[in-house]
C-alpha cells in the first residue's frame, strides 16, 4: 500500500514513513493511493465482535507491512484498553430513527483519542525498532492537544510540543495540556488563533532545515494514521444499526475536516453511507462552500464549540484532491489562492463533493438550544460540538435511513456552555478530579515562526 501527496510532487511512501513523516514535502497531504474494498459479506461479517476486531479488520490494508498481524492487533488492543466503556464508542437512541455515537469514553474525553491511542503506540513501536527519536509538534483548538499529550507523555523517543490559541481553549481542554508534569511535554500558548496555530506548523514542516533538525513529526489529522483510525467508528455504528443491508447517514460537528473525511474513506471502502452531513458552528465556511462553491476565509469568531472555531480546513484539501480527479496541480493552484484569501471550486468538483457531502450551521443560540432541549426530552447532556451535530442532523432526517450524529466530546469538557443552557454542570470522571488543583506549565508565545522553532530547538538541545 503507497501513499501519495494531495500535490503530486512528493514521492509515494509507505504506510510507516507517512505515518512518521506527517506532512508530505511537497506541502500536501498523504492519501492511500488506492482505496482497499470490503464487500457485503465482509462487512457483514463485522457484526457482534468487539471494537478491536473491527478495527483491526478495517484498519489491516491500509497498514501493508508496517506491523505484522500479531503485533498491530496488540497495539489497538492496548490502544482501547483505557477507554470507560466496553463498547468504545456506544450508540445511544435520541428520537426514532436519530441515534448519537459516543466517542468520548477515552482518556481524554474526546474522539481523537480513537485515533490518537493507536498512533501513540504505532509511533513507540515503529521508533524502537528503529532506534530513532522525533519532535512531535501539534496544533490545536484544545482537544488534539490533549489527546496527543496523553498519548505520547514520558516517552522516551518523543518530545510532543502542544500550540494552542491563547485564552480561546476551555480551562478543561487547557489544564489537561498544562498539567501533566513528563519533560517531554511542552505546552505553548499561542498570541493568534486555531489557524495560526495550524499554518506555523505546517511552515515548520515546509521549512526544511529545521524540519530535518529536529526530526519533525505531526499528530494532527494531517497523519493519514490519524484519519484511518477514525474510520473504525463509522463501521461499527453502521454495522449495528443495520450495514451492509441498510443504508446509514452521518452528521458530523466539523472543523478540520478529519473526522467526516473518516466517514468518506469509509463509504469509498464499500460501507453504504447514504448522506455525510457536514455540521459548522459559526465559522461555517466549509457550509457555505458546500452551498456556494466559495470557499473565502473569514476570521474567526470564538463561540461556545472552541473546537471547532476553524477557518482553514486542513483535510478538505484531500476531498477536493479525489474532487478534482486527484489533480495535484490543480490542488496546489487552489492552496496557492487560498493563501490570498480563498478560492473557489469548479462546477464539476463543487457536483463532485455534493455527491458525497451536505451541509447545515448552528448558530450560537440554537446550540444552546439544542443543549436545553436534548437534556429535557432526550435524556442526554450534550457538549456544545455534538449539539451543533444535533442540530444539523435533525435537519436532514430521512424516515427510511437511519441517521448516526458522532457525539464528539464529553460535556464536562465544556461545562459553562452546559450549564448555562441546561443548569446542569457535569463533573470531571473521578480520574481527574484533581485537575484544577494540579500546577500548570505553559510558554507563551507569539505567532512567530522563527521564534516558534528557536523555543523547540533550544527546549531539546540542538
Ligand atoms: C469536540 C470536537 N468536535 C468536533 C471537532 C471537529 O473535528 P474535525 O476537525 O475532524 O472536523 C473537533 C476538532 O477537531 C473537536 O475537538
Ligand atoms: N479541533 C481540533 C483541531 C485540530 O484538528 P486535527 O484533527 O487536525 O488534529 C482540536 O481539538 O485540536
Amino acid at each position: 500500500m503507497k501513499y501519495v501527496s494531495t500535490r503530486g510532487q512528493a514521492p509515494a511512501l509507505g504506510f510507516e514513513e507517512t505515518m512518521l513523516s506527517g506532512l508530505a514535502r511537497d506541502g500536501g497531504l498523504y492519501v492511500p493511493e488506492t482505496i482497499p474494498q470490503m464487500s457485503h459479506a465482509d462487512i457483514r461479517a463485522l457484526h457482534g465482535l468487539p471494537y478491536e476486531e473491527v478495527a483491526y479488520r478495517v484498519m489491516r490494508p491500509f497498514v501493508g507491512d508496517a506491523f505484522d498481524d500479531a503485533t498491530f492487533m496488540r497495539l489497538i488492543e492496548n490502544a482501547y484498553a483505557s477507554f470507560g466503556h466496553a463498547a468504545r464508542a456506544p450508540l445511544v437512541q435520541l428520537a426514532p430513527g436519530h441515534f448519537l455515537a459516543e466517542l468520548f469514553h477515552g482518556p481524554t474525553l474526546a474522539f481523537k483519542d480513537f485515533a490518537m491511542q493507536l498512533i501513540g503506540q504505532m509511533f513507540e513501536e515503529a521508533l524502537k525498532r528503529r532506534g530513532d527519536r522525533v519532535t512531535i509538534v501539534g496544533a490545536t483548538s484544545g482537544d488534539t492537544g490533549s489527546a496527543a499529550i496523553e498519548a505520547f507523555r514520558g516517552l522516551d523517543a518523543v518530545d510532543v510540543f502542544i500550540l494552542y490559541p491563547h485564552g480561546r481553549v476551555s480551562e478543561v481542554q487547557r489544564r489537561q495540556m498544562t498539567t501533566p508534569t513528563e519533560a517531554n511535554v511542552h505546552a505553548i500558548a499561542l498570541d493568534g488563533h486555531f489557524d495560526d496555530c495550524q499554518a506555523r506548523l505546517k511552515d515548520m514542516f515546509n521549512h526544511f532545515e529545521f524540519r530535518d533538525a529536529v526530526r519533525l513529526a505531526g499528530v494532527n489529522s494531517i497523519n493519514w494514521g490519524r484519519v484511518l483510525a477514525q474510520v473504525v467508528y463509522f463501521f461499527t455504528s453502521a454495522v449495528a444499526l443495520g450495514a451492509p443491508d441498510r443504508r446509514v447517514s452521518f452528521t458530523v460537528p466539523t472543523g478540520n475536516f478529519g473526522d467526516i473525511f473518516a466517514g468518506y474513506i469509509a463509504k469509498r471502502m464499500g460501507l453504504p453511507i447514504d448522506k455525510l452531513v457536514v455540521a459548522t458552528n459559526q465559522n461555517d465556511i466549509l457550509h457555505r462552500c458546500l452551498s456556494t462553491g466559495d470557499y473565502l476565509t473569514d476570521s474567526v469568531a470564538p463561540s461556545i464549540s472552541p473546537s471547532m472555531d476553524i477557518q482553514v480546513s486542513s483535510n478538505f484539501e484531500r476531498a477536493l484532491f479525489d474532487a478534482y480527479g486527484r489533480d495535484g496541480a490543480a490542488i496546489a493552484q487552489l492552496m496557492d489562492e487560498l493563501k490570498a484569501g480563498g478560492f473557489h471550486v469548479s462546477q464539476g468538483a463543487l457536483e463532485k463533493l455534493r455527491e458525497d457531502f451536505t451541509s447545515g450551521r448552528a448558530s450560537e443560540v440554537e446550540t444552546l438550544a439544542m443543549i436545553t432541549r436534548a437534556h429535557a426530552t432526550m435524556g442526554e447532556l450534550l457538549c456544545p460540538h455534538s449539539a451543533i451535530g444535533v442540530h444539523v442532523a435533525e435537519r436532514h432526517l430521512d424516515p427510511a435511513v437511519p441517521m448516526v450524529t458522532l457525539a464528539t466530546a464529553h460535556p464536562a469538557k465544556f461545562p459553562d456552555a452546559v450549564e448555562q443552557a441546561s443548569g446542569l454542570r457535569p463533573p470531571l470522571p473521578e480520574r481527574m478530579a484533581d485537575l484544577f488543583d494540579r500546577p500548570e506549565r505553559v510558554t507563551r508565545a507569539a505567532n512567530d515562526l522563527t521564534e516558534l522553532e528557536t523555543l523547540i530547538k533550544e527546549r531539546i538541545a540542538l
